[in-house]
């Protein structure tokens, strides 16, 4: 059996890979099993989104509705669709817990020291700092207690990724994958391994946070594993909710939802979806000749083809009109989902709308700057500069004041 410490050092993120690889922790993950519930609105939203593309949805794949058939004719249930069960999921849970408070595992009943705790926290916050500068100036406007959270989940998920894309990716296994997602569990169950593991399960211990979404991302970071490729963009979406959507997931029960406001959580849990979704497909733009140079091509592979470019354009990464005009679509794609997400940022508590629209806006800027690149995303790194990234913070601010959409909303029609 494990015998699980919580460490004294505070420990990098370095050696959160080195501990899973050398450690012993086994388990056998076991995904939730998804309902196919077809959805109007969801059948809706993805077929405007083909048609504002111009792209024909492929007959063969799920995209642009709920149940639809593949290639060996059977009926199959979309990305989208089993994602948006997740999130009916996720809300419900925090519905009914916000109704009868779990009291789970006090950080004062845990074997550390609040004093440990602190540091653990103050760790995080360092590291939130270094790696996501503005992101973290953003949470100091948010209470201590919700601040701390986010620091907490956001190292929590730097150390997944950075065990698919660090500098010991080389030597991480499904198996080492395995022993994180038991490590996860042990956390969960108020056991965690180090210190920086120590602050998230003091966060979930205060917030109605649920496990599935961080299973999801180590979900996400297999599939990096094994997967180079996307046929379509159904099999990207499922990425995109695996490494990013999930996010947005755990960070809706920190951040809270305004207490006036008349959106339904379901709703607001889409919105943070979406602006996963819309930072991760926005990330790949930008990203397309580094990725490339790894041997790896997150584009649809269909859409690549419906454009009349291939593979071999990519790793050749000379921008042609049939590469601009492939760009403009996927970028109009990813500001669709900003627009999605833009909806729900209102309705969260006032003190976490302003690192969001901060992050929303900053990350969307990320597109303008491949246009402004005249779509070289293969040698450019598009890049938001300090000026624009200094006045996206009183943009943002100024935002963050707004009243709630839903609360607009009603206003007008009474
Ligand atoms: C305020 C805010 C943004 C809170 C979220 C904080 C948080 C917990 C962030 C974790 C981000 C993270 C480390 C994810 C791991 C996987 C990963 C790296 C995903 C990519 C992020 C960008 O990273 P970067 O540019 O550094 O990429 P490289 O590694 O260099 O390639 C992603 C593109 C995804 C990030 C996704 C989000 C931040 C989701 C945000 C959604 C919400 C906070 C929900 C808000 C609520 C509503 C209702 C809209
Ligand atoms: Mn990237």
């Amino acid at each position: 059996m494990a015998i699980i410490l919580v460490r004294a050092a505070s420990p990098g993120l370095s050696d959160a890979v080195r501990d899973i690889h050398h450690g012993s922790l086994q388990c056998s993950p076991s995904l939730p099993k998804r309902r196919p519930v077809p959805s109007p609105r969801r059948w809706m939203l993805c077929s405007l989104r083909y048609a504002c593309l111009g792209l024909d949805p492929p007959r063969t794949s799920a995209v642009y509705s709920s149940l639809a058939v593949n290639p060996a004719g059977e009926a199959v249930v979309s990305s989208e669709q089993k994602v948006y069960d997740v999130v009916l999921k996720q809300a419900a849970l925090l519905k009914r817990q916000l109704r009868t408070p779990v009291i789970g595992v006090r950080p004062q009943d845990m074997e550390m020291p609040r004093t440990g705790l602190k540091e653990a926290y103050h760790r995080c916050g360092d590291i939130c700092e270094e790696y996501a500068k503005t992101f973290y100036l953003g949470t100091l406007l948010m209470t201590e207690e919700r601040r701390r959270a986010i620091w907490a989940i956001y190292v929590w998920c730097r150390r997944t990724d950075e065990l698919v894309d660090g500098p010991n990716a080389n030597y991480i296994t499904p198996t080492a994958l395995d022993r994180w997602e038991k490590r996860l569990e042990d956390l969960f169950a108020g056991r965690p391994y180090d210190m920086l593991d120590a602050a998230l399960s003091d966060t979930i211990s205060r917030f109605p946070i649920d496990i599935q979404p961080f299973r999801d991302m180590i979900e996400g970071m297999r599939s990096d594993l094994k997967k180079a490729r996307y046929k379509n963009f159904d099999e990207l979406y499922m990425y995109c909710y695996y490494v990013a959507g999930t996010v947005g997931l755990m960070s809706v029960p920190v951040m809270g939802i305004a207490p006036e406001s008349k959106a339904t959580t379901e709703s607001v849990y889409s919105a943070a979806l979406a602006l996963g979704i819309a930072n991760q497909l926005t990330n790949i733009l930008r990203d397309v000749g580094e990725d490339a140079r790894r041997g790896r091509v997150y584009l649809p592979q269909d859409e690549l083809a419906q454009a009349g470019l291939s593979d071999e354009d990519i790793f050749r990464g000379v921008v042609t009109n049939r590469w601009r005009k492939f760009m403009k679509q996927q970028i109009t794609r990813a500001r669709m989902f900003f627009e999605e997400a833009e909806r729900g940022v209102t309705e969260l508590s006032q003190a976490s709308r302003w690192p969001v629209w901060a992050s929303l806006l900053l990350y969307r800027q990320i597109l303008d700057e491949i246009e402004a690149n005249d779509y070289n995303n293969f040698t450019k790194r598009a890049y938001v500069g300090k000026g624009k990234k200094l006045l996206a913070l009183p943009v943002a601010y100024g935002k963050s004041l707004l009243l709630p959409c839903s609360l607009r909303n009603s206003q007008n029609q009474n």
